[in-house]
């Protein structure tokens, strides 16, 4: 039989943002073991400042956020904009892989040799096991990415965080990427962060719209009218096999293109 889904984060009526600039407002979301949520919203509609409350990197201001962890397990694998990472740390791939390890070193401060096996499997598994010695700064941008997906899976957490994950990534490492998010949802939520509406379409379970606030929608399928109505000034436009999008700028109503 298979297992009740376990709620792992809730997130209950929770005002936050930077000093007097309140980015959102009353955000309620809970997040389940079975759950694959994508994110999308305009540019500065508070989508990172959503990621950083849920790993920890920011307080609430008002609400509060409860995590239920259990077991050892980690609860949270995270997987940052690429762009936030400083590739000038003097760091080699394999340490940065098993920095996300960090509070299961052994009393020694050493990893394990299961721990660096374990390591060197997921970056045969993302194709990037002959970079193991390379120091960070010496990685393209898509093989950084699937370095930092190796960082995020390596403590086998219950809920895998990702932001943008297909910035600096090729087509093909795309879909491979999506294939393999969608068999990790077997066995751990995903919440993922993405412009691409046609990603989120075909990959994810439910929608969350974040402009100011969120707005939850509980199926993959979404039209104009429903983004419309969820105040999430994203169109969908029929652009071959794949839908794309035009997303609305926060604060002025600018337009541009977000197409991959
Ligand atoms: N560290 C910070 N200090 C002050 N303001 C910030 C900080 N980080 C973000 N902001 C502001 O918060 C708002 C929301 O930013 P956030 O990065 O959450 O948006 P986003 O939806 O992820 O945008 P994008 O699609 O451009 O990545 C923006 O107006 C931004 O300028």
């Amino acid at each position: 039989m298979k297992e009740e889904p376990k709620k792992l984060i809730e997130i209950k009526n929770v005002t936050a943002g930077y000093g007097n600039n309140i980015v959102l407002r009353d955000v309620s979301l809970s997040i389940y073991s079975n759950d694959f949520i994508g994110i999308i919203g305009p540019n500065g509609g508070g989508k990172t400042t959503l990621i950083k409350l849920l790993v920890g990197q920011l307080k609430p201001l008002s609400g509060n956020i409860v995590f239920h962890t259990k077991g050892n397990g980690s609860l949270i694998g995270y997987l940052p904009q690429a762009s936030q990472i400083d590739k000038n740390f003097p760091i080699s791939v394999m340490e940065v892989i098993l920095s996300g390890l960090l509070e299961k070193k052994g009393i020694f401060g050493n990893y394990s040799r299961n721990q660096k096996s374990a390591a060197v499997e997921l970056m045969k598994q993302v194709g990037i096991d002959h970079l193991k010695n390379k120091s960070i700064g010496q990685l393209s941008g898509g093989q950084l990415q699937r370095v930092l997906l190796c960082r995020a899976l390596i403590s086998e957490p219950q809920v895998l965080i990702l932001d943008e994950p297909n910035t600096y990534v090729d087509n093909k490492f795309e879909g491979e990427l999506y294939e393999m998010l969608r068999k990790l949802n077997d066995r751990m939520a995903i919440v993922m962060v993405s412009h691409d509406l046609g990603t989120i379409t075909s990959y994810v379970k439910t929608i969350a719209c974040v402009n100011g606030t969120l707005f939850y929608h509980q199926s993959n399928q979404i039209t104009n009218e429903q983004l419309a109505s969820y105040n999430c000034p994203i169109q969908i436009i029929a652009h071959g096999p794949v839908p794309h999008t035009v997303l609305v700028d926060h604060d002025n109503q600018h337009t541009h293109n977000h197409q991959h």
